[in-house]
């Protein structure tokens, strides 16, 4: 039986002086619980992702097999689901365990990578929306398609592959209706990670360019917002936020030891599995945009 305590549960609407305070209680929480992750995802992103959330402290699986689903999924607190290396076979795993967690009230994330590179793709993007997502976070390419999809039918908007072509900051339109069609908090990385429920706009500031040249750094931090949605899964918005900030501030202490993303790469685990309180408490930045 997994301990259930949430220190950070017991907190309100972060004001932005409490931001640091309640990325370092949900970090505890998991490092506390050590929340069972399941992760159906690309095989790009298989490893990283995996060492992002041993070093957070969660427990990650890469579990995709169907004929798994229904005895495993149930014992998970949360599912990662990525459509990066997306086949025709593996979109039902993916569909049924989303179903299984909303069955069972088990939060799980969507990250839609490259959400329109194809029309099978973006189909089984939206698909996999209407499963009902506790979190999208994708890069603001894949927010601006996947937010078109749903609010100008028969109109696509172009990605160049799993990389963006548009800033954070020209996806929060588009992130605010995606949010109140789906139901789902919509998270944007980039310069700047945007967040919104569709009413309340929240940007996370840290973080540093040299990620953007780190495959999967995306996908990885998707699956922490899960670890951190895992244990405080009534406040998904903070959640979100606060996984962001604490994967940004990651890769702030990594830098001062990179040389360049390999190095960046090694030294952003080694930081996110060293982080301290003090660290966020001078790190974090996240200020309200709405
Ligand atoms: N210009 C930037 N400055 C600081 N951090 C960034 C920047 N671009 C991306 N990041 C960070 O890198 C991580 C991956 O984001 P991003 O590159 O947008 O995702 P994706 O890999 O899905 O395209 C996120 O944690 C994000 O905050
Ligand atoms: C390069 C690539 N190709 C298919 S999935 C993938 C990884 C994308 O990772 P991220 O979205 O985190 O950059
Ligand atoms: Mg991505």
């Amino acid at each position: 039986m997994e301990q259930q305590t949430n220190t950070a549960n017991n907190h309100n609407q972060p004001s932005p002086s409490s931001w640091p305070t309640k990325a370092w209680l949900l970090l505890s929480d998991v490092r506390a619980q050590s929340p069972l992750i399941q992760c159906i995802t690309n095989f790009v992103s298989m490893d990283l992702m995996a060492n992002t959330l041993l070093s957070a402290g969660a427990s990650p699986a890469m579990l995709h097999s169907l004929e798994e689903l229904h005895d495993f999924t149930p014992h998970c607190r949360a599912l990662c689901v990525n459509v990066g290396t997306l086949t025709p076979s593996w979109l039902p795993s993916m569909k049924t365990a989303a179903q299984l967690c909303c069955q069972l009230g088990t939060p799980w994330v969507l990250d839609p990578v490259a959400a329109s590179a194809s029309g099978f793709r973006l189909k089984a993007c939206m698909e996999l929306v209407e499963l009902k997502p506790a979190v999208i976070r994708g890069n603001g390419s894949e927010i601006i398609a996947l937010s078109m999809a749903f609010t100008q039918p028969g109109k696509v908007s172009t990605v160049k592959g799993t990389d963006s072509i548009h800033e954070s900051v020209d996806a929060v339109e588009a992130a605010k209706l995606l949010a109140k069609s789906s139901g789902a908090i919509v998270a944007v990385s980039g310069a700047t990670d945007i967040v919104t429920d569709g009413n309340q706009v929240v940007g996370a500031h840290n973080g540093v360019t040299l990620m953007q040249k780190i495959t999967a750094t995306g996908c990885s931090v998707t699956a922490l917002i899960a670890a951190f949605v895992a244990v405080d899964k009534l406040h998904a918005l903070d959640a979100t936020v606060s996984a962001l900030a604490v994967f940004g501030v990651a890769g702030e202490l990594g830098m001062r030891n990179a040389k360049g993303p390999a190095s960046l790469r090694m030294h952003l685990i080694d930081a996110l599995h060293g982080l301290d309180e003090a660290a966020l408490q001078s790190h974090v930045n996240i200020t309200s945009l709405s």
